[in-house]
């Protein structure tokens, strides 16, 4: 069966936002299972996650022109609604009174012509009054001005606003906002970067070298990377570039034993066997096994050799020999890759975090205890949460006096971080340096 964009996209946008669903898994089910052509692929693309971003802005401005609070509607009328706003408001391409007509469509599909009416007079209400809508003023109230304007929930806002300042926040928010690049990790076990660039160029895609960064390039003009031939090839690995310094920062060489604790779907696993051009042993730990054939297949397609994957939980797992250089890419509530996946500004808590940060200092101390002496462990997350970052290292170390803090103000130099983006030693990239994602990274040393 055929729909068209607008169907799909109402239909992801409920179970993401209706039933707890994800967005990009939601999305490209449905995109397959409905057949749905190229064009109307990437409109769909677009209102799931423009809507998604933008709903606390859309729910403000609906709740100032309907008599009944978006609270108040049923799911279907109060996501097809955000749908239309949506594009009234943000796709200049469409025209006002085609998107009101399409929405009202959409009411009568998966709705009734009772909440058609109901759609239509709200919408064509906004129309009528685009110049009046207003948000809470910056100066009487920043905390509500940024969580309805720039849409993120409030505990993020007051959160960022204590630990960067009202204008770093709103810089943070606008660049979480934003599409998210597509960067690409050149496997150099297979392919010198040359050869790459000109295989993909040939394929359509635009593409470049990032500056300072081995192995990254920033593409463009091409959404279905994972069907390109050189995809299957193993020739590259679509990975976020401050994902990709995690592997530089780590430094395997080659001949060592690495452990990486949590290392599902195997992005960075497969990174440090590159590095190492695959000599030496990686072991690839993973609490869940339906994960595990994910990082078998990525280390099949790249040609990596080294890699023992394992299920455990890396709170609890031993081991008889010890490693010399470990990962703990832990999980955490990814506020970092919000532009990505943006249901998690409004699925995250705040106890999320708490519960998280214990977790985190869990696989730090049990993953730490297999170390060499003299040996170096990498602790990573893809938030900005600073209760899941160095707040852990702090604890962590509080407890542990054979471990100390590596200082990688040096390391961060060579690839051109910023020194704004250190914090005691440590990396906390924001969206607002060169991708729009937030990385953490630090690394400890073993000294006895
Ligand atoms: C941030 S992701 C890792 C991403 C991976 N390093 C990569 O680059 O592709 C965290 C992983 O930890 C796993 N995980 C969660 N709890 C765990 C635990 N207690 N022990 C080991 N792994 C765990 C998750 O299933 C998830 O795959």
């Amino acid at each position: 069966m055929q729909k068209n964009a607008r169907q799909v996209a109402i239909e992801s946008v409920y179970r993401v936002n209706e039933e707890d669903g994800y967005s990009n898994l939601t999305l490209n089910h449905l995109l397959q299972k409905y057949d749905v052509t190229s064009r109307d692929r990437a409109l769909a693309t677009e209102l799931v996650y423009g809507s998604l971003r933008m709903r606390n802005n859309l729910d403000w401005v609906l709740n100032q022109f309907a008599n009944r609070k978006v609270k108040k509607m049923d799911g279907w009328t109060r996501n097809i609604l955000r749908l239309g706003l949506y594009q009234i408001r943000f796709l200049n391409g469409i025209p006002g009174p085609v998107a009101c007509n399409e929405t009202v469509e959409l009411a009568k599909e998966y709705q009734h012509r009772g909440a058609a009416k109901f759609v239509n007079g709200v919408l064509r209400n906004i129309l009528r009054n685009l110049d009046s809508i207003e948000f809470p003023d910056l100066k009487d109230d920043p905390v509500q001005h940024i969580r309805f304007k720039y849409s993120f929930p409030q505990w993020m806002v007051e959160t960022w606003v204590k630990e960067y300042g009202i204008q770093k926040t709103i810089d943070i928010c606008n660049a979480f906002n934003q599409v998210p690049e597509k960067i690409i990790r050149k496997n150099s076990l297979k392919i010198s970067s040359k050869e790459l660039q000109n295989k993909l160029i040939n394929n359509g895609l635009e593409i470049e070298e990032i500056k300072d960064i081995p192995q990254a390039f920033r593409v463009s003009n091409y959404s279905r990377l994972s069907k390109l031939d050189s995809f299957k090839a193993g020739e590259f690995y679509i990975q976020g570039l401050y994902s990709i310094l995690v592997g530089h920062i780590l430094k395997p060489q080659l001949g060592e034993r690495v452990l990486d604790l949590c290392s599902a779907p195997g992005g960075k696993t497969t990174h440090l066997a590159e590095l190492m051009n695959n000599q030496g042993e990686i072991v690839a730990n993973e609490l869940h096994l339906n994960k595990i054939d994910l990082i078998k297949e990525n280390c099949k397609r790249l040609g990596i050799q080294i890699v023992t994957t394992q299920v455990q939980d890396g709170r609890e797992v031993e081991f008889n020999q010890s490693f010399d250089r470990i990962l703990v890419d832990a999980p955490c509530s990814g506020l970092g890759i919000i532009s990505k996946k943006p249901e998690i500004k409004w699925k995250k808590k705040p106890q999320d975090i708490h519960t998280l940060s214990q977790l985190q200092l869990e696989l730090l101390i049990n993953g730490s205890k297999f170390l060499k002496k003299g040996g170096e462990l990498v602790y990573s997350t893809c938030t900005i949460a600073a209760k899941e970052n160095i707040e852990v290292l702090n604890r962590f170390l509080a407890k542990n006096s054979d471990f100390n803090l590596v200082d990688l103000t040096s390391q961060a130099n060579d690839f051109g971080i910023p020194s704004k983006f250190i914090k005691e030693g440590s990396i906390q990239l924001l969206p607002t340096w060169k991708e729009n994602e937030g990385f953490f990274i630090a690394k400890l040393k073993r000294n006895f």
